[in-house]
């Protein structure tokens, strides 16, 4: 026993230092690929990977089930071959992604940022938005959908090497307990009728029609509704001051985005950012012409000193507010990075996620945007707190059931519920069911929808957002508790400093005892923050009559050809 134990510490030194210069190496192959996209850079990114899943191999029970940990076991199982094919076909689906623009008839062509997005976000006519929503389901789901199919027969193949069922089964490991799937339909449930009210309220300013349409809620996949917001203000007479516009009008640069989202942190008794970031991230786009991947990201080098983001970033409020997310990333990163390599990770995905959106949570209350300069006028009267809300409303109570519906999307692909001569035709009946959204235009069998959206061309699991949905206003009202805070949860600040020390190296509902005294997540808090909010949206409803959800409506779709 005693000998076991000494050879397996040694065993671990020895991986832990080989571990560092083989996952370093990988990661540097990784950034060169995605912020400038070339053929050399690609083989090098993929000698690179399979270099670090060689590295992972181990043929004794005892050492695998260690370091099972290490998440990205899961495709190395495969032999060299399908790894290598497994590879090709995830950096074409991120590629065609990254690479894919909308063009106009004799104009330029439109990439995703800041193109589309910014049409997206600020046209009013229905006409260009269903050209920018169509156009980019074009380019990318059309070039998807037969690599798709392959990607799920590969990724099945290596979680059964692993010992799992199905790719699905997997990705739920990450979240211990295995009660996942029905702790995750309760919360779903809870959070249902906030949605449904919010859903019937905006319907009725929007499009009568019940399911409303997907192209009209100022996102590309109707994902966070925020950009709506002057549309559906309950008052309209107290508008919220225009963020972006001041910012603009202040000069404000991305980087000057980066130092105040790093002085927030500090100001928070969190650690700053090291030299290197500010040396080597990606913050905008770059005006040399390169291809670069613009879906934003935060980079750990494992090497305890080299952090970067890469974010083609816009002067907006919502950049500015995403920085504070990824900020968040780096944040946990610096804070376990003296842990081992193995325990380099958020205690799970979903932490990894909430730690940036619940200091965005603070960072967005009144108070700071305004002794930041960023607002002007004092005091929120209960009206103007109520519009206050609504914007938090658009972006996170709109955003439940999409967050939901993307992995019950691909975990029944996975475990095969879901065929693959009807993946578009399922992708929107889950849209219908739990958003109440249909297409603006029909469908046929060769789109694929659902590879329109980042996560699912590069296989990056959601559900971990939705778990950070509630996850992130439960931390906030314990730290704020903790901080002694009375009065409303919108207005306070707070520090998650505890959380994140603590990295994977324990069980997540240990950690999540230890900041709120709860071992499962909970929606109270979430309930409490909107309750203002929840009260007005009920009453409004009721005086127009509205009736909530889409009963047994059917969006319509093109015949199966
Ligand atoms: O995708 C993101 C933000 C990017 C990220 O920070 O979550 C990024 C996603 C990513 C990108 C490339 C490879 C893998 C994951 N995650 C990270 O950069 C990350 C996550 C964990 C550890 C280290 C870095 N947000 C989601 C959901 C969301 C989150 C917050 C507000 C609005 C919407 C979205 O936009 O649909
Ligand atoms: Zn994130």
């Amino acid at each position: 026993k005693f000998y076991n134990e000494t050879v397996a510490k040694a065993f671990l030194q020895f991986y832990e230092h080989t571990a560092q210069v083989v996952w370093n190496q990988f990661m540097d192959a990784t950034w060169n690929y995605v912020t400038n996209i070339t053929n050399k850079n690609r083989e090098e990114m993929l000698h690179k990977d399979s270099e670090r899943s060689q590295h992972i191999l181990f043929q004794d029970p005892a050492v695998k089930r260690m370091l099972s940990k290490l998440q990205n076991i899961d495709k190395a199982a495969l032999p060299q071959d399908e790894l290598e094919e497994y590879n090709k076909l995830l950096a074409y689906m991120e590629t065609t992604y990254s690479m894919a623009q909308v063009c106009l008839n004799e104009g330029p062509c439109l990439p995703m940022e800041p193109d589309l997005q910014e049409i997206m976000v600020t046209s009013r006519d229905q006409k260009e938005l269903l050209w920018a929503w169509q156009g980019w389901r074009n380019a990318v789901g059309h070039q998807l959908r037969i690599t798709f199919e392959r990607y799920v027969q590969l990724s099945n193949k290596a979680a059964k090497l692993n010992g799992y069922k199905d790719m699905g089964a997997l990705w739920r490991s990450k979240y211990e307990p295995d009660t996942l799937e029905q702790d995750l339909e309760q919360l779903f449930q809870e959070l249902q009728p906030l949605y449904l009210k919010l859903h019937a309220y905006v319907r009725r300013l929007i499009d009568p029609r019940e399911p409303i349409p997907a192209h009209l809620l100022g996102n590309m996949w109707a994902q966070s509704w925020v950009n709506i917001l002057d549309l559906v203000l309950p008052f309209p007479k107290k508008p919220p001051e225009d963020i972006t516009k001041i910012m603009k009008s202040q000069h404000w640069k991305p980087s000057k985005m980066f130092e105040e989202a790093d002085m927030f942190f500090t100001s928070l008794g969190l650690l700053s950012t090291p030299p290197n970031f500010w040396k080597k991230s990606m913050m905008e786009r770059p005006a040399d012409g390169r291809e670069v991947e613009c879906h934003a990201s935060a980079w750990d080098f494992y090497n305890g000193k080299d952090f970067r983001i890469k974010k083609c970033t816009e002067v907006t409020i919502e950049d500015l507010l995403s920085i504070f997310h990824r900020m968040g990333h780096i944040q946990y990163f610096l804070q376990y990075k003296n842990l081992s390599v193995i325990f380099r990770a958020g205690a799970n995905p979903a932490f990894e996620e909430a730690v940036g959106s619940m200091i965005t949570l603070s960072a967005s209350s009144h108070k700071h945007l305004l002794n930041r300069g960023l607002l002007s006028h004092q005091h929120q009267d209960s009206e103007e707190e109520v519009n206050f809300l609504m914007g938090i409303a658009l972006e996170k109570i709109a955003f439940i059931p999409f967050a939901y519906l993307m992995d019950l999307f691909r975990w029944k692909v996975f475990d095969g519920t879901i065929q693959k001569d009807v993946y578009n035709q399922e992708w929107w009946n889950l849209r219908l069911k739990y958003q109440g959204m249909c297409p603006p235009i029909p469908r046929t069998k060769d789109d694929f929808d659902p590879g329109a959206k980042f996560h699912i061309s590069a296989s990056v699991p959601y559900i971990r957002y939705f778990i950070s949905l509630v996850l992130q206003f439960q931390l906030h009202e314990a730290l704020c508790k903790a901080l002694g805070h009375m009065g409303p949860l919108h207005r306070c600040v707070h520090s998650p400093r505890d959380i994140l020390k603590l990295g994977s190296s324990k069980p997540w509902p240990e950690v999540l005892q230890k900041i709120t005294g709860q071992t499962k997540v909970s929606t109270k808090a979430l309930m409490t923050y909107f309750k203002p909010l929840l009260n007005w949206l009920v009453t409004e409803n009721v005086q127009q009559g509205e009736i909530l959800g889409w009963p047994d409506f059917s969006c319509t779709f093109a015949e199966k050809d």
